[in-house]
Formats: structure tokens, sequence, C-alpha cells
């Protein structure tokens, strides 16, 4: 429905104006780059892509973070148990130190001890449980130069007999081993030892002598260990003095010096103690040098096979006036490795929560988006449809006006301001009421106003602005928000519908060519005059009329020629005819008249004689004068029927009854017409059914040599085997098939047959005469003869002369121009052509030399007249003279007795057939014929019947 103010609005497609939004935007080829990036970008895709990323950034972010704190809590964690291990380590050191120091005390305090008394000393101790690595506490003694042997001496009166000091290889002063504890088969090996015969050892007790403090060898590997390969191992030294337990300078030291303590400790239970075995998250090494420089570690703790080391601490312990250098490392399955799974945590639901982030952007911004285009599409839609509406307001072909509720035109489309004959502008604004001529249209739009509508389209013309027409008016109030808007007032001008109307209705009843009431009018007439004749008692006559040999006109000087003469015979009719009479047309050149008020049969006979006289004279149309005689059928009411289709029907029985006795005439109907009527419409159905289901078939009667006796044709006639009365002849069906057009379907099925049986004839017997076929005048003018028989030859492998056509000459009479047209096709194509039943027809032989036939036919009425002496023998002797002078073959036909066959003889005539020599006869027994004939017999002299 278009509003009024919606005229105004307009479609962008319609009215590409520029979107005014559109100038606040630089063109796109001045536009930033940047903004036109972002004005270009996927924001649906953008965003959440860049939330990923940042997300992703973050979370990697915080790994890393994370990763850096745990290990700093590791490197403080590692730091301090390292302080642990480390502090127990040097104490445990600087107990053994506090050990040597207290043997020292032991050996100072009484110079003369006994052996034995220093084994319970270090029995004591309990040196396997409370000071792992120590293997025994030993004292050797310092000697002067020269006075090694009293050393021996005493050591043998304390009861080492076999006491010795070793090696022999005396120095300037010697540190000779005399005690050691526990006594085990190794240690004492070690009894009598020079150890200042040894570099190593030498320089640690020199350092002890000159500090007085423990003095610690470097690594070394024991004499008793020589044998077992154990770890390394040092020595710890402390000096013994006489005197002063610590002589306050080097000189009173060395002057004082009396032995040494020595301390051998194996590193490795010394420090494995301190590490609890199963705890292998931290590494130990020991090196006494720098670790650059160090061959091999003192120690180095059990660590798992594939460790990696993740933190590394230096500590330096000092050891018997040397420094050790301690590497403590942090091993994988250490302390915090628990904690290690966070980062990667960190990482992976930081990453989880960017992606589900990403996901909740692109869902919202996707739904935002399609909202966006959503609502564009319907703005879109919505405006296409406004433009739509004008559009179908501007252009329908219905005219449409909105009516105020005052009864003002607001608005009307063209079609309205067309159809009310007035320019638009000068219909707005004014009282639509004014407009119409006629009171009822005012009062539909009235009510229309008070919310009513109405519909009008009357019979007669209105007048509505300008314009008087026939009007379809349609008032529709339009009622919104439960109000009375305005009212949409359409007007179609429906004149040249009513017109066409009225036409058809005209073509419905009456004849287009002639004018004439049709069939369907005719019947109602007939009607009316039969209910006219019930209620007055007076008869009703119908006078079928059929214009004998019309078809020849209309074939012969075309149709239009043909419909100028059946308008000039309707014009004759009507002029002769009382007005209460009706003339109409059925169709073709059948005409009927309704004759009403007949009081006595006669009446009707005086209007068919006046038909007759009327049509006597010549018609001259095109230039031509031409006499058209009509064949009349009557029937009366209620003598022969008493409705319209009875009527009829009777009346064209007896036309066809006018017709058989020489046309130009008329004829009442009879019962005895009725019943043959009924006769040939039975008979008519039941060909119909033969041809269907194949009844039909041929025989042959043979054409004979008239003076060899030999078989020089055969001509094929057709026969219907009923199912219920046996075999019917030509003679009583052929013109019912010719009436009703049957005869076509037929013909075609035997020119077939025939072909088909020459076929099988050729290739049976060598067959060389030919076979005549008959043709019926419709066939012949039907214009497809020579086509189908082309067909029928093609088919069946035939070249022409094989064949011979028969056409009566009443057939080529009627129009010899064109029956020589169709015989020369037929020529062209090789087949035979005979002249049949001839001498019977016009007889104007003067167009037998322009038609190209073969063969004339002497029709048998002649032959039997020959028998009979009913004439003489001229006309089949000017039959044969004349054929013999055109260079025809002529054959006689109906021949029955051998005086016919002796005097066609005389004649000279060619060839006969009939009965004498054979009656038509079925194809087995033409078969045996030409089985003879093959076998060269001798002349035949007759054949069975029929
Ligand atoms: N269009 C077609 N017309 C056909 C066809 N078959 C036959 N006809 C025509 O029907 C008419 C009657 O034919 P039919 O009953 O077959 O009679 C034929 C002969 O039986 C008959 N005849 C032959 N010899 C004698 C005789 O010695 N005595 C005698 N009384 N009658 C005889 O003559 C008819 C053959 O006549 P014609 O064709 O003129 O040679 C007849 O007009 C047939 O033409 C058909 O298939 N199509």
């Amino acid at each position: 429905m278009p509003e009024p103010a919606a005229a105004s609005k307009a479609d962008p497609k319609l009215d590409p104006k520029p979107d005014p939004t559109a100038e606040s935007q630089p063109a796109a080829g001045s536009e930033p780059s940047f903004r036109r990036f972002l004005r270009n970008l996927n924001l649906p895709v953008a965003v959440p892509v860049l939330a990923l990323i940042a997300g992703a950034g973050l979370s990697v972010m915080a790994m890393l973070h994370s990763g850096r704190l745990l290990h700093r809590e590791e490197e403080h964690r590692f730091a301090a148990r390292v302080e642990e291990i480390h502090g127990q380590l040097a104490d445990r050191l600087r107990v053994y130190e506090q050990v040597a120091r207290s043997a020292a005390s032991l050996a100072m305090t009484f110079p003369d001890l006994h052996w034995t008394q220093w084994s319970r000393f270090v029995e004591a101790l309990d040196m396997p449980q409370r000071y792992p690595g120590i293997i025994s506490i030993a004292y050797a003694r310092a000697v002067a130069a020269g006075r090694a042997g009293d050393l021996v001496a005493s050591m043998r009166a304390a009861g080492l007999s076999d006491f010795r000091i070793w090696p022999e290889t005396a120095g300037a002063e010697r540190v000779v081993n005399i005690f050691t504890a526990p006594v085990n088969e190794g240690n004492v090996r070690a009894i009598g030892f020079d150890m200042m015969s040894e570099a190593v050892r030498r320089s640690a007790i020199e350092r002890a002598r000159d500090t007085g403090e423990p003095a610690a060898t470097r690594a070394i590997t024991l004499k008793i260990d020589e044998a077992t390969g154990a770890g390394p191992a040092f020595i710890l030294y402390q000096a013994t003095y006489r005197g002063d337990p610590l002589p306050p300078s080097l000189e009173a030291r060395r002057a004082s010096f009396t032995g040494v303590v020595l301390t051998p400790v194996r590193i490795g239970p010394l420090v494995d103690g301190l590490i609890d075995a199963n705890r292998r998250d931290t590494g130990i090494e020991i090196f006494d040098v720098p670790p650059a420089d160090a061959e091999f570690p003192l120690y180095r703790s059990r660590r798992p096979l594939d460790s990696t080391v993740a933190i590394s601490l230096m500590r330096e312990l000092p050891v018997g006036g040397r420094v050790w250098t301690v590497r403590y490392d942090s091993l994988p399955d250490g302390l915090f490795t628990a904690h290690d799974w966070v980062p990667g945590a960190l990482l992976a639901g930081g990453l989880a929560l960017s992606l589900a982030l990403a996901l909740v952007l692109r869902m919202a911004l996707v739904t935002h988006s399609r909202a966006v285009v959503l609502a564009g599409e319907m703005t879109a839609s919505l405006r296409l449809q406004e433009a739509e509406r004008q559009q179908l307001f501007t252009q329908a072909p219905l005219g449409i006006a909105l009516v105020g509720a005052d009864g003002l035109v607001l608005d009307c489309n063209p079609a309205f301001a067309a159809a009310a004959g007035l320019p638009r502008q000068e219909l707005l604004g004014t009282d639509l009421r004014l407009r119409f001529g006629d009171q009822a249209s005012v009062f539909a739009l009235e009510a229309a106003l008070q919310g009513e509508s109405g519909k009008l389209e009357s019979d007669q013309p209105l007048l509505l602005g300008g314009r008087r027409s026939h009007f379809s008016l349609h008032f529709q109030p339009v009622i919104a928000d439960g109000a009375q808007k305005f009212v949409l007032a359409f007007a179609e001008d429906i004149g040249e519908k009513r017109r066409a109307e009225q036409h058809i209705q005209y073509l419905a009843h009456f004849d287009a060519l002639t004018g004439l009431p049709n069939r369907v009018l005719l019947y109602d007439r007939i009607a009316q005059a039969l209910r006219e004749g019930r209620r007055d008692g007076t008869k009703v006559a119908v006078l079928f009329i059929d214009l004998d040999r019309f078809k020849v006109i209309n074939d012969s000087l075309g149709h239009s020629f043909g419909d100028e003469v059946l308008r000039s015979v309707a014009r004759r009719l009507q002029s002769g005819l009382r007005e209460s009479d009706t003339v109409g047309r059925l169709g073709g050149d059948e005409f009927l008249i309704v004759v009403r008020r007949v009081m006595e049969p006669n009446d009707a006979a005086c209007v068919a004689e006046k038909v007759v006289a009327h049509l006597a004279s010549p018609f001259a149309v095109g230039g031509q004068n031409f006499v058209v005689t009509p064949s009349i059928g009557i029937s009366l009411y209620p003598d022969d029927a008493e409705d319209p289709e009875g009527l009829i029907r009777c009346a064209d029985i007896a036309m066809y009854h006018a017709k058989e006795q020489g046309r130009n005439g008329f004829r009442f109907v009879t019962k005895e017409m009725g019943a043959k009527s009924r006769e040939r419409m039975d008979l008519e159905g039941s060909l119909r059914q033969a041809i269907r289901d194949g009844q039909l078939f041929l025989v042959y009667q043979p054409q004979v040599d008239t003076l060899t006796g030999r078989i020089v044709g055969l001509e094929a006639l057709i026969r219907w085997r009923h199912p219920d009365e046996g075999m019917i002849l030509p003679g009583r069906f052929l013109p019912v098939a010719e009436e009703t057009g049957l005869v076509l379907a037929m013909g075609d099925w035997v020119l077939f047959e025939a072909c088909a049986q020459i076929r099988r004839w050729r290739t049976r017997f060598d067959l060389s005469i030919p076979v005549a076929v008959n043709v019926s005048g419709a066939q012949f003018r039907d214009g497809q003869l020579p086509a189908k028989v082309a067909r029928a030859l093609d088919a069946n492998g035939l070249s022409g002369p094989e064949l011979e056509i028969e056409v009566t000459e009443s057939t080529l009479i009627d129009d010899v121009e064109s029956a020589a047209a169709t015989l020369a096709a037929l020529k062209q194509r090789g087949v035979l052509i005979a002249l049949d039943d001839f001498g019977t027809g016009y007889s104007s032989l003067s167009y037998l030399h322009r038609l190209p036939i073969d063969k004339l036919k002497i029709d048998r009425s002649f032959i039997h007249d020959l028998s009979t002496g009913a004439s003489d023998s001229s006309v089949p002797r000017a039959i044969v003279g004349l054929g013999r002078s055109l260079g025809l073959s002529v054959i006689a036909e109906g021949v029955e007795t051998q005086e016919q066959l002796q005097l066609l003889r005389d004649l000279a005539c060619e060839s006969y057939q009939g009965f004498l020599f054979s009656r038509p006869i079925p194809v087995e027994e033409v078969e045996r014929l030409l089985e003879k004939l093959t076998a060269v017999q001798p002349p035949v002299q007759s054949v069975s019947a029929e």
C-alpha cells in the first residue's frame, strides 16, 4: 500500500543520488593508507587473531618469569644446603685436626710412651664410628743424623725385634714411623718407614714442624692402598716438640722438634658420611688445586648417569694448611623439580585462555557483523519494497486513486487519470463524487467513506471524469490503528472487455463466414419453434440443404473462392424467407432452414422450391459464372421427430435421398429412409472395427489375353469377412466408406497389402504381370496419393510398373487439370494407369490425350449388352479404335460368355477379365494359377469361381 508521502522517497537503485554520508569520507585515492587498512580490516578475523597473539605473548612471558623466579628460589635453597654441607665438612676436618693435636699432646706428654699405650689411646677414639675415613693414627719420631741405631735398638728392646728403618738411604734428618694403631697387617707394614725419604710427605712434615699447625699432604695414594686401588687420601701431620708444646720461634720449633703424629685419611669415607645417600640431588667434587688445574678430583660423589647441572657453587675448604676447592652441583632430581610444571602450566593455561578469549571475541564480532549486515539488508529490502510499491502504483494498469475522508482525491496513478480522461493534476484535490455521472457510483463511494466496501460493474456505459465507457469500480476503505485513513478507489475501463465478450457471444452463436446463426443458435431456434408449435398446435419444418458438387468448386478454385460462393448462397437463402423463419449454416456447404407455424407439409415444400428457385440463377464470383444447385431434405415436427436432434437427423437422411435422386431437388423424410440410415450408421461402426481388427482381405481377378488365353494381369478387389454376416462385397460398404471418409484409411491398407503381395509373388514366381489396384475418387483427390504409392512401392522394393492404378472416368472428369497432375506424378514413379468403367462417364473423349493413361477398361455394361443384344457393339468397337489410335491397350471387363469373348476377339480387343475365365479368387488359388503359368502350360481355360 503506498503512503501518499512515500511517493517522494527514492530508491537508491532507481535514483542514483550520492549517499550524503559518503561526502565526509575522503576519496579512495586520497585516503591515508592506514585508515584504508583499518576500514578494510576484517574485524571478526583480525581482533581474535590479535587477542590470540597478545595472549600467547603474555603466556610466554609469564612462563619465562615464573621460570626465573623458580630458578632463583632454587639457587637460594641450594646455597643454603651447600652452606650446611660445607660447614659440616669443615667441622669434620677441624675435628680430625683436633684428633691429631690430641695424639700429639699425648706423645709430647709421654715421650717414652709404649706402643701398646698408643694403641689403647687410638682404640678409645672409636675411629670407624666417629671419625670415618681415618685409617690409622701413627707416630713418627724425628731421628737426628747418626742416631738411627739408637732408635732401632730401643724399639727392638721395647719388643719390636725385627724393627728396622727403611728405606736404607739415609738423609740428614729422618722421621721414622714407630707406632701405629689400630694394629693390623696393613698398618704394621708402615712401621720403620722414614717419611722424609718421600718428597710429598717430607714437605708436609716440614710444614707441620715449622708451623706447629696441622699440615696436610696433597692427595696421595697411601702405601697400604697401592695394592687395593682405593681412592685418594691425604695424611694430616701434627708436629711434637720437647718442652714447650709450641715453641715460639721457627728455630725453637726446629730445634725442639721430636716427631709427628700422622693421620692418613681416605677422602671418600670422610665425605660420604656427610651426604645422605638417598639424596642424589647434590653433587660434590673436591679438588686440592684449582679445578681448572686438576687432573682429577680428590672426591666425586655418585650422581645420576644423565645428570645435567642446574646450579654450581664453589667453596674453599682449609685442610691442614692447604686450601681445597669444593664444587657443589644441583642435579636434576633436585629439591625444586617438583615445581617445574608451573611455567609449563602457566604457558598452557595462558594459551588456552587466549584461545578461549579469541573464540569468544570471534563469536561476538561475527554475531555483531552479521547483525550489521542483516540490518543493512533489511534496510535495503525495505527501500526496495517501498520503491516497488511506488512503481507498482505508478505502472499498474488498474486505475487507483486515494480518496481522503472528505472525498477529495489525495493521489491517483496514471491509469486512473487515463480512465477518467483527465490530467492527473486536474484530479488531485477535487471531490471524486463530482466526477461520476451516475448515482450508483456516488452512493458506492459514499458508502466506502463510511467504511463499507463496494463494487460496481454496470451493463450500461458510465461517465467518469471526461470519459464514458463501461467501468468496473471498486471502493475499499483502508483502516489503520482502528481508524479509517482513506478510501482506495479502483477503476478499470472494461469497455474493450465488454466488446470482446459480446464478440465471443456473437461467435458462439453466429457463423463467422456468412453471419448466419450457427449450429448452436439453430438448435436454440428449433427448440424455440418447437415450444411454439407445441403451444399453438402448429408444425415446424426443418430443411437440410447441401450444395451439390460444392467440393469440386472448393478444391478446384480454391477456398477463398468457395467462401465467397458460400456467402452468396447465404444471402440468397435469407432473401427469400419470412422474418419468422431462420436460416443458418451447420458448417461446410450445409445450411439449415427452420420454418415455424407450418400448417401442412406443402408449406415446407413451398419453401424448398423457393430455395431451389433462388439458387437456380448463376452466381457471378471472381469474374466467373456458376450454377450451384441444392439437395434438400425435409423433416416435420411432430410427424418425424419431436426434438431438434431428431429433426435435423431426419432432414439429413432425406437430403441424401434427394442427392441419390439426382440432386437439385428436395425430399421429405420417410420411415424407410430412417431405417436405411440406421443400417448405414451400424455399417459405419462395423467397418471402422473391420479396419482395426484386420477383417479386410484382398482377392484377385485374372486378366487374360483374348487370343492366347494367357494371364496378362491381376486386379486386386477388396473383401470384408464380417464375424457375424460372413463375406460382405464392396458394393455394400464402399459407399459408406466414401461418405464417412473411411475410404482413405481403407485405400491405404489396400495399396500397401497389394504391394506386399506383389513382392511375395515376385520372390516366389518371378512374376512379371502387373497387379491393378482400384483407387476411389476421395483417395485421388486427397493429394497424397502419389506419395502414398511411392511409400508402398519403396517399402516393398518395387520399381513401379508392377503396379497398375485403376481410376474411374468420373473421378478424373471433376477436375481434369489436377487429375492430370496427380496422374503425371504417379507415372513419374513408374506405375501404370488404367481408366476404369470407360464409356460410362461424361464420355468427353477430348481430355484423353491430355492424361498419361496406359489402358482403357471397357465397362462391363457394354459387354453385357453385347450378349443380350440390347445394344450393338459400336461402343466397344469405338473404344478399341480409340485405344489403338492413342496407343493405349484396351481390356474388356465383365466377360461372362464365350460369345462375348468371340465378339471381343473379332473387335481385336487385346484382353479381358470376367467370370468366363475366373471370378476374383483368393491368394492361394492365384498361386496355383501362377505355378501353372511359370510351368509354361498351354492357355488356361477357366478357373474355379470365387
Ligand atoms: N476403391 C476401391 N474400389 C474397389 C476395391 N475393390 C473393389 N472395388 C470396387 O467395388 C466395386 C465392386 O467390386 P466387386 O464387387 O469386387 O466387383 C468386381 C468384380 O467382382 C466384378 N466382375 C468381374 N467380372 C465380372 C463378370 O464377369 N460379371 C459380373 N457381373 N461382374 C464381374 O466387377 C467388379 C470389378 O469392377 P472394376 O473395378 O470396374 O473392374 C467395383 O467398382 C470395384 O472397382 C478397392 O479395393 N478399392
